[in-house]
């Protein structure tokens, strides 16, 4: 029976080293992702003066006048990079639906400090280092957007080791896959809403994420996910914990026996003065490396099983994403 509902998993017996707190860690992760695809994680060692210091310069900016942050509007549809305004992207045109854009706005950033060289700046890179862009009205911007991404990724590649005890593979079998990650980091601001939405619009509509986890900090309640017997149910808001969801790549690198599930942010409530209030996320997308190879992992095949699907790269992989939302969507694509 897969679970129904998000687990809340603590993290500290991980996080002690003990072999027999790690293997009861990576059960219940393994556990979570093959039956709900999300979890909730406390005791993720994530100092919480960084959120706060992400939080306001984020308040801060999603405050500017529309000029000003137009300044740093998305350069282009493949280079998800800075200013992306309400309307302007709906993750549900991965699904090929027809619905009003999601009612958002949005602040994204991609690795820092990259080497000037071949991998990084060759054709082969494509747009996954694109330069970042800064709001040069908010002078610590930079600064914890830089330094969140650093702890995202640290805390992205912990995860990623669980995921390989959970699946019976070496602890360090990711970590190659994952040092030149081209992740995307995005803020998103829903605003209190001052009309109803139009039919099928939310804040965010269904979608399932693209890569190998996502990880998000809510400041508030609204995400909902989409169970194994066809139920919406929230995902728990715990105030200082992080939701994880695992992505479309991870799901196919397991041949599915993971799954990347349907998720969506409601609408709150428009006359509800305490819960029509502005909602702002902050949302890490991981995704490994441009070049490495997503393909079937043996401990996920029974004997004389087939794989699903043909071996691609992690940015091949991300690219057919972004090219079938622009199709499909006929505005900015979303993440
Ligand atoms: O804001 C949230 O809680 C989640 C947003 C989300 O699912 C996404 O942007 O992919
Ligand atoms: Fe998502």
């Amino acid at each position: 029976m897969p679970a129904l509902n998000v687990p809340v998993i603590d993290l500290q017996p991980w996080f002690s080293g003990t072999p027999e707190g790690k293997a009861e860690v990576a059960r219940a992760v393994d556990d979570a992702c093959r039956g709900i695809g999300f979890l909730v994680i406390k005791n993720h060692q994530i100092d919480p003066v960084l959120i706060q210091r992400v939080t306001e310069a984020s308040n801060a900016f999603f405050s500017l006048p529309l000029a000003a942050k137009r300044k740093v509007d998305r350069p282009r549809d493949d280079a998800v990079r800075g200013y992306s305004a309400v309307g302007e992207e709906g993750l549900s045109y991965s699904l090929e639906e027809a619905a009003p854009g999601d009612l958002k706005e949005s602040y994204s950033i991609g690795p820092s400090n990259v080497p000037d060289d071949d991998y990084h700046r060759g054709p082969a890179a494509g747009a996954h280092f694109e330069p970042n862009l800064w709001p040069e009205e908010i002078p610590d911007f930079k600064a914890a957007y830089e330094s969140y991404f650093a702890a995202m990724s640290d805390l992205a590649r912990e995860l990623m080791r669980m995921f390989a005890v959970g699946l019976g593979l070496p602890e360090r079998f990711f970590d190659d896959k994952l040092d030149e990650h081209i992740s995307m980091f995005r803020v998103l601001s829903y605003p209190a809403q001052t009309e109803a939405p139009q039919p099928g619009q939310m804040r965010a509509g269904a979608h399932s994420d693209y890569g190998s986890l996502t990880i998000v900090m809510p400041d508030g309640p609204g995400l909902q996910v989409f169970n194994k017997a066809g139920q919406w149910v929230d995902v728990p808001y715990m105030p200082g914990t992080y939701a994880v969801n695992i992505g479309d790549l991870m799901m196919q690198w397991t041949n599915d026996q993971w799954v990347s599930t349907l998720h969506r942010v409601v609408n709150p409530p428009l006359e509800s003065a305490v819960l029509n209030k502005r909602r702002q996320s902050l949302v890490f997308f991981h995704q490994p490396n441009y070049d490495a190879m997503i393909e079937c992992l043996p401990v996920c095949l029974a004997e004389g099983e087939q794989p699903q699907y043909a071996p691609i790269s992690s940015g091949d992989h991300l690219t057919a994403k972004f090219v079938k939302q622009t199709t499909f969507g006929g505005t900015k694509a979303a993440v």
